[in-house]
């Protein structure tokens, strides 16, 4: 078993669609943001933040981290703060390609395993309706770069180069090979007949 250090449901929802063995333990480690961090650098930095947090009280299992931020022209967005900060974030994006990168941190026995992914996202053109009725639905606020890829803003991207997990917030492939280097089982399987 693993503990999930993260309040994000899609989180949750990911580890659950790849059959992990996990319980969560929302981290309260403080997240650095802005531009002075290159992206990768940044989600990175967290996510270790994030797992450590939660490995201090728990170094009897391996804890998992990440965070999720978007890049574009050499701005870092987060979450937005509001409704107008969504639209401000959404009109930058329309008709261009930014990247999001997620960063994902496995602390198992006092060690650090980490890795970083970038998917290129295609944003269609957007008129203000689009952009003011897609902020309305409330679902940009908890997302980082104010959009969800597997929600309503589907309809928004033209196209998306690389993983598609990586978007929603955990690279489930990254995931996988990062927990093999650190010899950490996802699924939990030390029960009888299998080796540890
Ligand atoms: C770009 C994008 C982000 N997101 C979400 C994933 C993350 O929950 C969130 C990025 O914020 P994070 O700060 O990475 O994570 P979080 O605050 O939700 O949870 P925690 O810090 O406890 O782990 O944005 C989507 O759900 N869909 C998307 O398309």
């Amino acid at each position: 078993m693993i503990i999930l250090a993260s309040g994000s449901p899609r989180r949750k929802e990911l580890l659950d669609q790849i059959g992990a063995d996990f319980v969560v333990q929302v981290s309260e480690a403080a997240e650095e943001s802005g531009d002075a961090l290159a992206p990768q650098e940044l989600v990175k930095r967290n996510a270790i933040a994030k797992a450590e947090a939660v490995a201090r009280e728990h170094p009897e299992l391996p804890v998992l981290g990440a965070d999720t931020v978007v890049a574009l022209d050499g701005h870092t967005y987060g979450k937005p703060c509001d409704k107008a900060d969504a639209c401000r974030m959404l009109r930058l994006f329309a008709g261009r390609t930014h990247e999001v990168s997620t960063g994902i941190a496995l602390v198992c026995g006092g060690k650090v395993h980490a890795d970083v992914v970038t998917t290129k996202v295609t944003f269609a053109p957007l008129t203000e309706a689009e952009i003011c009725r897609y902020a309305e639905t409330g679902e940009p606020l908890d997302k980082a770069g104010a959009y969800a890829v597997q929600g309503q803003a589907a309809v928004f991207i033209e196209k998306l180069d690389g993983s598609y997990s990586n978007v929603v917030g955990l690279p489930l492939h990254a995931l996988a090979r990062l927990a093999g280097k650190a010899g950490v089982d996802l699924y939990g399987n030390h029960g009888e007949g299998s080796a540890r």
